[in-house]
């Protein structure tokens, strides 16, 4: 046999056990055969139908689709209108505009202060109090920017959800019975907020007076471990405490007589921050604000404002013999009042009585 046929008699047998006139078809074959050949690319359609391309049809899937995108976008919206909702409730901007208005030379305060409210006021689900305290040298407007802000809460809040401590009034008797007070007083403040679904505030001014138990008390009142209610609640803590940290750093960039609002920020904030939460551990839930000096043109704004409410304007000679019956602290070409705004309403006042008496006499 010759060798040709040896191959193809052994291929048989491996196929088939019997004998039958089929063709053998060996599948090694069939696919190198298949890869080689080309498909013919004529569509063959059956007879009687339409040559077209089927259209694809609609699938419940995309409109599915559709909707599942539809309620998406509405409930991002939703959200959106939410957050917009709770800062008009609380009217912030109108709360940053008296700010702007009425403070004088505390650009870094007012806009750390508006920055911080109206992040916290975003939303009414909150999982710690917000606690800021206001630190810097007398006359400055810290407890007039406390007094605004409460104001401010007592119309868009209502009165009932603003309270307003001063040390020495509220806390005459010993330190246990005024924290025993003021836990009473802030229980009933958030527990009415939380009915109400509102945020409500409590502003302490003159905190260096307040006793060691109620600054202890403080610390668990603005801390995270709490009862839900009293998550979502405003602390305000006004004193002088680290006004020397805030009064040297002023002094020491005095060469720009009127500071920029970033440099006070990052400068005093850091170091005012680690100062304060090693004079007592209440200081590390809160948000430093730093109330710098005012510089000589700044009182000569508040005496100008002070008259102009008072309704008379001054002379020239007269404001400058009223600045310079302050004392300042020299620093280059920079004048700070040691004593701030703080007696410009008191010299204003006599002066105004002195000119009515003089007319009184003259008459
Ligand atoms: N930055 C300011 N802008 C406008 N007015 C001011 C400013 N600072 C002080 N005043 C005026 O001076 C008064 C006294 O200021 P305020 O009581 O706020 O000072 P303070 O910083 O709280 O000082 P202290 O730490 O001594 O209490 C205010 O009622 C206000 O009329």
């Amino acid at each position: 046999m010759s060798p040709r046929l040896r191959i193809r008699s052994q291929t048989f047998r491996s196929t088939s056990s019997a004998f039958t006139f089929d063709v053998p078809v060996d599948n090694g074959l069939k696919r190198s055969c298949r890869s080689v050949r080309k498909r013919k690319k004529r569509v063959l359609y059956p007879e009687g139908t339409s040559r077209k391309a089927p259209t694809q049809g609609s699938s419940a899937a995309n409109y599915l689709l559709v909707f599942l995108l539809l309620i998406l976008a509405f409930q991002v919206f939703n959200a959106i209108e939410n957050l917009d909702d709770n800062l008009l409730r609380y009217d912030i901007l109108g709360l940053e505009k008296t700010l702007w208005r009425e403070v004088i030379g505390q650009p870094t305060a007012l806009a750390l202060l508006v920055k911080s409210l109206s992040q916290y006021l975003n939303t009414h689900v909150h999982d710690c109090p917000m606690v800021l305290s206001l630190h810097g040298p007398t006359g400055t407007g810290k407890s007039f920017v406390g007094r605004l802000i409460a104001k401010h809460f007592e119309m868009v809040a209502g009165h009932h959800l603003v309270f307003r401590l001063y040390a020495r009034s509220h806390c005459p008797d010993d330190g246990a019975t005024c924290a025993t007070r003021i836990t009473a007083m802030v229980k009933e403040a958030v527990q009415k907020a939380e009915q109400e679904e509102k945020v409500p505030l409590i502003v302490f001014d003159d905190v260096e007076a307040l006793p060691e138990e109620v600054l202890d008390l403080l610390q668990v009142l603005t801390g995270p471990n709490q009862p839900p209610e009293h998550l979502s609640a405003i602390y305000i803590l006004i004193g002088s405490l680290g006004h020397e940290i805030v009064s040297k750093f002023v002094v020491r960039n005095a060469s720009l007589c009127s500071l920029q609002p970033l440099e006070l920020d990052s400068l005093v904030k850091g170091h005012l921050a680690s100062w304060l939460s090693q004079k007592h551990p209440l200081y590390s839930n809160t948000l430093p604000i730093p109330f710098g000096l005012l510089g000589r043109e700044h009182i000569r704004h508040c005496f100008w404002e002070e008259m102009i409410t008072e309704g008379f304007v001054p002379a020239e000679q007269e404001m400058e013999n009223l600045l310079s019956e302050l004392q300042y602290v020299l620093s280059g070409e920079c004048e700070y009042a040691l004593t701030g705004c703080k007696s410009v309403v008191s010299r204003v006042n006599q002066m105004h009585w002195k000119e009515n008496h003089t007319c009184a006499g003259s008459l």
